[in-house]
């Protein structure tokens, strides 16, 4: 995520306490980090588990980032696509916000890079979308928009609800309507907020951005979803030239954005849509479901049929979060170890995919020098920061 980066609170070592007026919560192992914070996998006194998010409290943040996911969550209720709130807090003495929430399972960057392909099947990266749209729709219709809309920010349920695509984190989410639900005036100009990848065109453009571009980053995310060859500008890290290859795929270049995809027509067809709202419009999110549907039954699939990982049994946030995580010392540390890694493989398998497309390029032989001195930078990133926390942990 592209903006300020500090107030991290991912020092939680398994065992810690936090203690609320509701529970006793105690942190079982670290289930990842943001710009903001950290999420950790806790049980409660009963038994129960949960994930607790937490942020440290910083001067020069006046209101918590955490204010706004705890207002959303409120806001929306019950809402299917949306984690419940089973408690929240402030430790002041600690210097920390809390919000324990319903544990869900693994996010979609997780579960696809769990496939062969690293991307879904045709059926389920449609299905799944759709849910991440009706999301959108429901954050939509209370007045907000998300404006960080990505694969790592939706997850799928654990158990019963392994088909239900939750989304999560609003940390920079926007009220874009007033007080009497009308929209508000657009700001002259507005700074970069969310991910270069998965930015809208007004986003890049400082332009303010309304629900049509958490539509047009969606769009890019069901692309990223089911492309083999991902998003045209994956490689690229730098904003404008980000930008330039957004600018190409609604050009000449159009077709790059649908390589080795089927139906590219009718799927285009809903990105002309998108493109053509402007910063006030409502959106016609029918429009897009059906749209969705009909090439889901064009390609001969069913949008409801059962997903990728409907028949896999393990799931993230309990995988290995058993009581030996909670022992001490030595034991403690290489839990810990295991967790930081995996938190680090977590965020990074971006990297590690870039990693594998650089080194599918080696093979075929297709510039080999450029591509395997980036291959050679990746993998001393991956070793340092495994060097750094055996050295840091003692282990
Ligand atoms: N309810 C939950 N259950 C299980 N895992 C969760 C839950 N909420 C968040 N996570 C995981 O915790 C990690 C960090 O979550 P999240 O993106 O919300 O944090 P953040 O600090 O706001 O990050 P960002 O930098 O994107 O703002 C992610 O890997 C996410 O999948």
């Amino acid at each position: 995520m592209v903006e300020e980066e500090e107030g991290n609170v991912a020092g939680f070592k398994p065992g810690h306490e936090i203690v609320s007026q509701k529970a006793t919560y105690t942190v079982v192992r670290l289930l990842g980090e943001g710009g903001f914070g950290a999420v950790y996998l806790c049980k409660t006194n009963n038994g129960t588990q949960c994930a607790m998010k937490v942020e440290k409290k910083v001067e020069k943040r006046k209101i918590p980032k955490l204010k706004m996911e705890i207002a959303i969550l409120k806001l929306v209720g019950n809402s299917k696509h949306f984690t419940k709130i089973l408690d929240r807090g402030k430790r002041e003495k600690e210097g920390f916000f809390f919000l324990a929430m319903e544990l869900v399972g693994k996010s979609l960057v997780d579960l696809k890079a769990e496939r062969t392909e690293k991307v879904f099947s045709f059926g389920t990266g449609l299905g799944v979308a759709s849910q991440c749209l009706e999301a959108v729709e429901e954050l939509h219709k209370h007045g907000f928009i998300h404006r960080d809309l990505k694969p790592a920010n939706y997850a799928c349920g654990l158990d019963d609800n392994k088909h239900t695509i939750y989304i999560l984190d609003f940390g920079i989410a926007r009220k874009y309507t007033n007080a009497k639900k009308e929209i508000k005036t657009p700001r002259e100009t507005v700074g970069f907020k969310g991910t270069i990848r998965f930015a809208s065109l007004s986003c890049h453009r400082n332009i303010e951005m309304g629900p049509k571009d958490d539509c047009e980053s969606w769009f890019y995310l069901l692309l990223d979803l089911i492309l083999v060859g991902g998003l045209p500008w994956k490689l690229l890290d730098e904003k404008n030239e980000v930008l330039l290859v957004k600018e190409e795929c609604r050009k000449e270049k159009r077709h790059t954005l649908y390589t080795g995809l089927k139906h590219t027509v009718e799927l285009n067809k809903i990105l002309v849509y998108i493109d053509s709202q402007a910063y006030q419009d409502r959106i016609d999110y029918q429009f897009i479901y059906k749209s969705l549907e009909e090439i889901c039954v064009l390609a001969g699939h069913d949008i409801d049929a059962p997903y990728d990982w409907a028949n896999r049994n393990e799931d993230r946030a309990l995988a290995g979060a058993d009581e030996g995580g909670l022992n001490e010392g030595k034991t403690t540390s290489r839990y810990e170890f295991y967790g930081i890694l995996q938190s680090f493989m977590t965020t990074n398998v971006e990297q590690s995919q870039k990693m594998n497309y650089l080194m599918d390029q080696i093979k075929t032989k297709r510039d080999a020098k450029a591509h395997s001195a980036q291959v050679q930078y990746y993998s001393f990133r991956v070793m340092y920061h495994i060097v750094f926390y055996r050295y840091r942990l003692k282990i």
